[in-house]
């Protein structure tokens, strides 16, 4: 069989590559080790931990969101079996929604491991052993990443006792003590699963502040937040050993500015410390695709490698491991393929954590603007004066705004706040449009809305806000 393009790797990169292409008329195929598309993302990701942020965030809301509205119900009773069946049934229904585009697209699939042979050509292995060979006139690597571990530190991940988040989104019972190691997305998105869940949780983190490449001011009022609902953060802390014991695991750290190591247990360890680019198996020594210093696929502007005719995107390139930053290259690549100009900006991309509240950003931090010396101005606004916020008795955090003082162009857009993750985007869409925060603060704002703290910030930001 021969293609345009054959996608190697099915997450939220590699099936909107292939629909993308098919779509521009390309011949496409698809290669998938795991029984089902959707990579990452759907199947052990973005999809999973967000059914079980909500379910969680449902069962916290009932027990303690309630009375304060005059609504007085008995103690929810947690049933994780059900709990569990939905995320299930949600993984489900969104890996079947890949699968029934690539046949609405006429792509064909093959659940196999790819590797690539040569440029050109590339063989699928399926579990029973066989192994076809398939010819095409583009490679596309989407093998995303996988997780990192701790650097430096043997680490038995079983996924019961000491897991990665993929066992996290799986456990059978809330466990008592819940240790995860890393303050970065993974550990505060599914240490607050569990927490909410009944789980004493325990961070330890190397940096001085969670979410390290947030916002300061951002980072140090989530911090506060999370630790007010009770998450014991331990920053300045360098795990150095994760063990099994009879009752479950330890783990060992040392305060970074020294001092003794301190050793803490639990029944549940998560190890949330980053994830590394996933290319075992694939081929690229032999193919000549030359990675980079940190086993990332090289690319150049346009995916290409240093191989012609084959490309690369998604966890496995450089960038922020992203589903949407991936999903972007996919399509920019397959408009490339098509002959036209696929591009993506990556100086708008957001990002959001989804906890509650949400954190979400677009765009430069403060500190970034402070080193890169650009002269800057700062508009914030808190969701204390908005009364949509007081309305729903969500008042915890703020927006702000930067932009460039001479031109009043914004460079960057930070919110902490209920619904954080939804508002980010008219930040994002004034940011690629090139719009100042004069335009965001004329824009008409439906009343009451939560988004009205945006535009408050941004009049704050070229003038004054009305309500503060
Ligand atoms: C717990 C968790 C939560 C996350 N939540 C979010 C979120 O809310 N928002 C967000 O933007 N990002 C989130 N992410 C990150 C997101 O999942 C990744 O950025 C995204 O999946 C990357 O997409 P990708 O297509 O590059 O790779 P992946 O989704 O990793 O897909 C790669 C696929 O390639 C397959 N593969 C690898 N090698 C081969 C081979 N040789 N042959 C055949 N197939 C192969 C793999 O089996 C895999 O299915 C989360 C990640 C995790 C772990
Ligand atoms: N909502 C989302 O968009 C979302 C959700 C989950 C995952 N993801 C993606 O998945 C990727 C991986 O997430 P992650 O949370 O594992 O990585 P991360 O890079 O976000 O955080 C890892 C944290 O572990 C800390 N750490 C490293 N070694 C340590 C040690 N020895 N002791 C203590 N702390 C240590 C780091 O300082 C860092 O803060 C991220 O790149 C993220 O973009 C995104």
């Amino acid at each position: 069989m021969s293609y345009d393009v054959i996608v190697i790797g099915s997450g939220p990169g590699g099936y909107v590559c292939a629909i993308k292409a098919a779509q521009l008329g390309l011949k496409v195929a698809v290669i998938e080790k795991r029984a089902t598309y959707g990579g990452t993302c759907l199947n052990v990701g973005c999809i999973p931990s967000k059914a079980l942020l909500h379910a969680s965030e449902m069962f916290h809301h009932a027990a303690h969101g309630m009375d304060s509205l005059g609504i007085e119900v008995s103690a929810p009773v947690l049933n994780l079996e059900k709990m569990m069946a939905h995320k299930d049934a949600t993984i489900k229904s969104n890996v079947e929604g890949v699968s029934f585009l690539f046949k609405k697209n006429k792509i064909d699939g093959f659940i196999g491991t790819g590797k690539i042979v040569a440029a050109g050509k590339v063989s699928v292995t399926a579990e029973d052993g066989q192994v076809q060979e398939l010819d095409t006139k583009n490679i596309v690597i989407a093998t995303g990443s996988d997780v990192a571990g701790i650097p430096g530190v043997n680490v038995d991940i079983d996924e019961k006792v000491i897991v990665s988040s993929t066992g996290a989104l799986d456990l059978t019972k809330v466990p008592q003590n819940l240790i995860v190691v890393g303050g970065g997305v993974i550990g505060l998105e599914l240490g607050s699963v569990w927490m909410r869940l009944g789980a004493k949780v325990t961070v330890i983190e190397y940096l001085d502040k969670l979410l390290g490449a947030m916002d300061a001011d951002v980072s140090k009022q989530f911090q506060r937040m999370i630790a007010k609902q009770g998450m014991d953060i331990r920053t300045e802390a360098k795990v150095t050993a994760v063990e099994k014991t009879e009752a479950g695991a330890k783990v060992t750290y040392e305060p970074v500015k020294g001092g003794e190591a301190v050793t803490v247990e639990a029944d549940v360890v998560l190890i949330s410390t980053g994830r590394k680019p996933y290319t075992e198996g694939l081929g690229l020594e032999g193919a000549g695709v030359a990675l980079d210093n940190r086993g990332r696929v090289e690319i150049d502007h346009g995916f290409k490698t240093n191989v012609a005719g084959i490309y690369a995107i998604g966890d496995v390139v450089k960038g922020p491991m992203l589903a949407h930053k991936a999903e972007d290259e996919g399509v920019a690549l397959a408009e490339i393929l098509a002959g036209q100009h696929g591009h993506v900006n990556y100086d708008v991309i957001p990002g959001v954590v989804y906890t509650q509240p949400e954190v979400a950003s677009v765009g430069k931090t403060e500190e970034e603007l402070k080193a890169a010396g650009v002269n800057y101005k700062v508009g914030k606004f808190p969701f204390t004066a908005n009364g949509r916020a007081r309305a729903m008795q969500v008042t915890d955090g703020f927006v702000k705004i930067l932009a460039d003082k001479e031109t009043d162009r914004v460079l960057g857009g930070h919110i902490v706040g209920f619904g954080a993750g939804e508002m980010i985007h008219e930040i994002t869409v004034l940011m690629e449009f090139g719009g100042s925060s004069e335009d965001l603060g004329r824009t008409c704002h439906a009343h009451p809305t939560m988004s009205e703290a945006v535009k408050e910030a941004a009049l704050a930001t070229f003038a004054k806000p009305i309500h503060m």
